[in-house]
């Protein structure tokens, strides 16, 4: 790391050169991102039903439809239908159109003065008179087809259902449509009282506008609030713009890298270059403090630049790289949307890390300011000193008392979690005020609702349903279909039979139902179209479609009812029909479950990746858990909030526990890498935590602040999903700051930390390792003993050891002598050995757990490693070949102790 940085600061020309020159490359890139509206991203991929699902579209024809509403007291009044005509004659010649259905152009089949009339029910463009007009209102309106679907229950709302071509090869083709459609409403202005367009090509062009915005507004707000956050920290200005440089840097390294990959924008991608500005600019911070702290020690760029690289040890990388996991562990996830937010922000936060640390040195050496900026009034800093006693004050109140509040706090939220639904439903992703959800409401409030999905009955044999008993089946369904509470409206081609039927039988009600005789059936079928009957059965009659239209907004309903269906399905229908449901809809909302195995799984991955690195950095199973709580206890109150307030798990807030794990482990681990270092300095656990939330609780918290402040920008996009993603991770990094400053020091209080990078950097003297204690050791399981233990210095006649104490530790004299004096019972002081360095001693008392059986005192000034039966408890359970090591080794010399002593008392005798 550091040589990185000073690399950089030397060859600083080159580096801009490069850094310039990458960008460029990306910058050239960037054209090829596209904006992707569509549904796709949000079902599972590479999932076969959706194979199925183009196969069958294919057969019964697309369901990308969009509906003109129309609403009017008088919708049946001869201007009216003039104006709706004129629209119709637009629509009728635009050549993205493959299909029209209206009230007026639908099969009237009807009873009527002793005959049968099957006809159009009006043609608009040659109206008959009034009277027939009317007639055909109430015909439209009786027809079960019909009603609820083109026409609503009083005749006073209608719909135009128009099926538009897929183009995908045509850029911005749903806004194209959606935007021509609109022009072509013209007529209708001054004349229907309520008219609009909704569905299919509207919602993405919506989309789209939705997501431009969204872009428009959230980058300068969070460049905004990164800027503010960083000059009110700093106090520079140039400290302020240089994250923003790299920031700028890094949006455009990631948008290069979008489009050379080819992942579009799309509703949670469009959220990416807001993250990475404040995500991003916290090592940014970090490295500007320290090079204004090397200012302050010698005004010159060289020395600060290289003071700085020396402060920048092992947590900018660790933390750098844990949120980096965070991000990373959604690529596991099997929704493209999230895989592809995975993906684009791992590779913007190591863009933003690569520059950062070649840019930001390079940079300094070219312009850095030579002054440190003068912190002309410490108030907030007494702010920070607040903060850190208060936190300190709950700790030591009483341990156990704060511990126990903290569970039960943490439990009794995160029992919401109990009450958290998933939903992956793309309609709940725009706010119930957008005009999106506003027309959605309307229609659904006459029409039967503007949300579809199939049912697909295939019997398996050509004719199948020109056959009473197939089509009594579907009938059967649909019937069920109609009576639940569930769906609005649901036609199967059983109701275009059994309408023939009723209207054979003089219109009587009764008779709405499937005839028993084959050849009536055959019959009946003669008096359609094929484009009549297209869309609910297929050409050879072998399989059926049953278009159910609801308006249920959310997966979890949609899944009970569709549930509740197959229930129903099982136990009463032809169990030798193969039935399956599809359509956008059921691929998008099946797609739901995956993102919560998704969710369990980045979070799994997330919390193994961090308990793996900090059990191996700290060389402790413990120090690896002890990171981990006070991070886990936000996303209990995340997630039971969510249970509690009814929000949805759905793509955006599916992120939020892996993401914020990710980077509020950030300040844990600078905590405990301080504490580690205080640790060793103070050598009083208690003194050592004081001193580390005294210090790091600037940093802390105001990279808390920032990443908190970042992530409430959010809450200003037209997405709920990336809302609630803003406004929860704000809550989890706030909630994280607490838990870092009152559950961390608690914890920490419990434990002693060693990392690996001491063991790397200790250097002990030849006599250490040569010492018989460490004999058959390798040199770094001599390091980890080592450095279990505490250094402690004795100045010249003072006592190491005092006979009669009772104590459990023993010394390893690195360096000095010490002697053995034992007190007789008639108070004489018999001197027994002397001590020198290499050699141990107070081994007795740590083995027997007996008083000291002698005393030692420092001939000459001593330096000793103190070693206490805890640590050594705790590293055999670690590490248990060490200990026994040590302790074979202890017993050897026990043992040649004890045949000295033996010799000089039977020499006495
Ligand atoms: N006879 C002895 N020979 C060598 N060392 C001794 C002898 N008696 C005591 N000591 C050391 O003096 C230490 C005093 O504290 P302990 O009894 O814990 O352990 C003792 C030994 O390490």
């Amino acid at each position: 790391m550091k040589k990185l940085l000073i690399f950089a600061k030397n060859n600083y020309i080159a580096v801009l050169i490069v850094i310039f020159i990458i960008t460029l490359s990306f910058a050239s890139q960037i054209p090829k991102v596209v904006i992707d509206p569509s549904s796709d991203g949000f079902m599972i991929k590479g999932d076969p039903e959706k194979t199925y699902y183009e196969k069958i579209i294919k057969e019964f024809g697309s369901d990308n439809r969009m509906i003109i509403f129309l609403k009017d007291r008088n919708l049946f009044s001869e201007d009216k239908i003039k104006a709706i005509s004129e629209v119709l004659e637009k629509l009728e010649k635009y050549k993205y159109i493959s299909k029209i259905e209206t009230v007026y152009n639908q099969k009237n089949i009807k009873w009527r003065d002793g005959g049968l009339i099957t006809e159009d029910f009006l043609d608009p463009f040659n109206l008959p008179s009034k009277e027939e007009i009317l007639q055909a209102k109430r015909d439209a309106i009786e027809n079960p087809i019909l009603n609820s679907n083109l026409i609503n229950k009083d005749g006073t709302a209608m719909a135009i259902n128009i099926i538009i071509e897929k183009h995908p090869e045509i850029k911005s083709y749903d806004t194209l449509v959606s935007k021509e459609i609109e022009s072509f409403l013209k007529p209708l202005n001054g004349v229907i009282e309520e008219y609009f367009q909704i569905g299919g090509p509207y919602f993405k062009k919506s989309l789209v506008e939705y997501i431009i915005k969204d872009q428009i507004k959230l980058v300068p707000l969070a460049v905004l609030v990164l800027f503010i956050v960083v000059i009110i920290s700093l106090r520079s200005f140039y400290g302020a713009l240089s994250p923003l440089v790299t920031a700028g840097l890094s949006v455009i390294w990631t948008f290069g890298f979008m489009g050379l990959i080819g992942i579009p924008i799309n509703i949670i991608t469009v959220i990416i270059p807001a993250l990475i500005i404040v995500i991003g600019s916290t090592e940014d911070i970090h490295m500007i403090s320290e090079y204004f702290e090397g200012l302050e020690h010698k005004q010159d760029r060289h020395f600060a630049i290289e003071f700085m690289a020396n402060k920048m040890g092992i947590a900018i990388f660790l933390t750098a790289f844990t949120t980096i996991a965070g991000f990373s562990s959604i690529i596991t996830n099997d929704i493209t949307v999230l895989k592809q937010f995975g993906i684009v922000t791992t590779f913007g936060l190591i863009a933003n890390f690569i520059i950062t640390v070649f840019y930001t040195p390079a940079m300094l050496r070219l312009r850095g300011p030579l002054k440190a900026p003068t912190h002309s009034d410490r108030s907030d800093s007494n702010i920070f000193q607040k903060i850190a006693n208060l936190g300190l004050k709950i700790v030591y109140f009483n341990r156990g008392f704060v511990f126990g509040v903290v569970v039960v706090i943490t439990v009794a939220i995160g029992f919401g979690m109990n009450f958290l639904r998933i939903n992956n439903d793309t309609i709940s992703y725009f706010k119930k005020t957008s005009e999106i959800r506003l027309r959605a409401d309307i229609v659904k409030e006459h029409l039967a609702g503007a949300q579809n999905f199939y049912i697909v009955v295939d019997a398996g044999k050509p004719g199948a349903f020109k056959n009473p008993h197939y089509l009594k089946e579907i009938y059967k369904i649909v019937n069920h279909l109609n009576e639940t509470k569930y769906f609005s409206k649901s036609i199967g081609i059983s109701d275009f039979i059994a309408l023939v039927n009723q209207e054979m039988n003089e219109g009587n009600k009764k008779f709405y139902v499937i005839p028993e005789s084959k050849e009536l059936i055959a019959q009946y079928y003669l008096l359609f179209h094929r484009k009549d009957i297209e869309n609910n059965v297929n050409a050879d009659f072998s399989k059926a479609n049953i278009i159910v239209k609801h308006n249920l907004t959310s997966s979890y309903e949609l899944k009970n009812a569709i549930q509740e269906v197959q229930n129903y399905i099982k136990n009463n229908i032809d169990s030798s029909l193969k039935i399956k449901f599809t359509g956008e809809n059921v691929l998008v909302n099946s797609a739901a479950d995956t993102i919560a195995i998704g969710q369990a799984w980045s979070i799994t991955l997330v919390l193994f990746i961090i308990f793996f690195i900090m059990s191996i950095l700290f060389l402790n199973i413990k120090a690896g858990l002890l990171s981990l709580i006070p991070n886990i206890i936000p996303i209990f109150f995340a997630f039971g909030t969510m249970g509690y307030f009814g929000i949805d798990l759905n793509v955006g807030t599916a992120m939020i526990a892996a993401i914020s794990i990710g980077i509020a482990v950030d300040d844990t681990i600078h905590l405990m890498v301080r504490y580690n270092s205080e640790l060793k300095r103070m050598n009083d656990q208690d003194l050592a935590i004081q001193e580390t939330i005294h210090s790091e609780v600037r940093a802390v918290v105001s990279t808390s602040i920032a990443l908190t402040l970042g992530f409430s920008v959010l809450v200003l996009s037209n997405f709920l999903p990336v809302i609630h993603f803003g406004w929860l991770s704000a809550m989890v990094m706030v909630i994280a700051l607490f838990a870092d400053l009152i559950i961390t020091p608690l914890l920490l209080s419990k434990t002693r930390l060693i990392t690996l990078w001491d063991m790397l950097n200790i250097k002990l003297k030849q006599s250490v390792f040569n010492s018989v204690l460490f004999e058959g050791m390798k040199k770094w399981q001599i390091k980890k003993l080592v450095l279990s233990s505490k250094m402690k210095e004795f100045k010249e006649g003072e006592y190491i050891i005092k006979q009669g104490d009772k104590e459990r530790t023993f010394y390893l004299l690195l360096d000095g002598k010490a002697d053995v004096f034992r007190n007789t019972e008639n108070g004489e002081s018999i001197k027994i050995t002397t001590f020198e360095d290499g050699q141990f001693f107070g081994e007795i008392a740590l083995c027997g757990d007996i008083e000291r059986t002698a005393n030692v005192v420092a001939k000459t000034n001593c330096l000793t490693l103190e070693f206490d039966w805890e640590s050594l408890e705790r590293i055999r359970k670690f590490l248990p070949n060490i200990t026994a090591k040590f302790f074979m080794n202890l017993s050897k010399v026990m043992s040649i102790r004890l045949k000295e002593t033996t010799e000089k008392i039977t020499k006495g005798v």
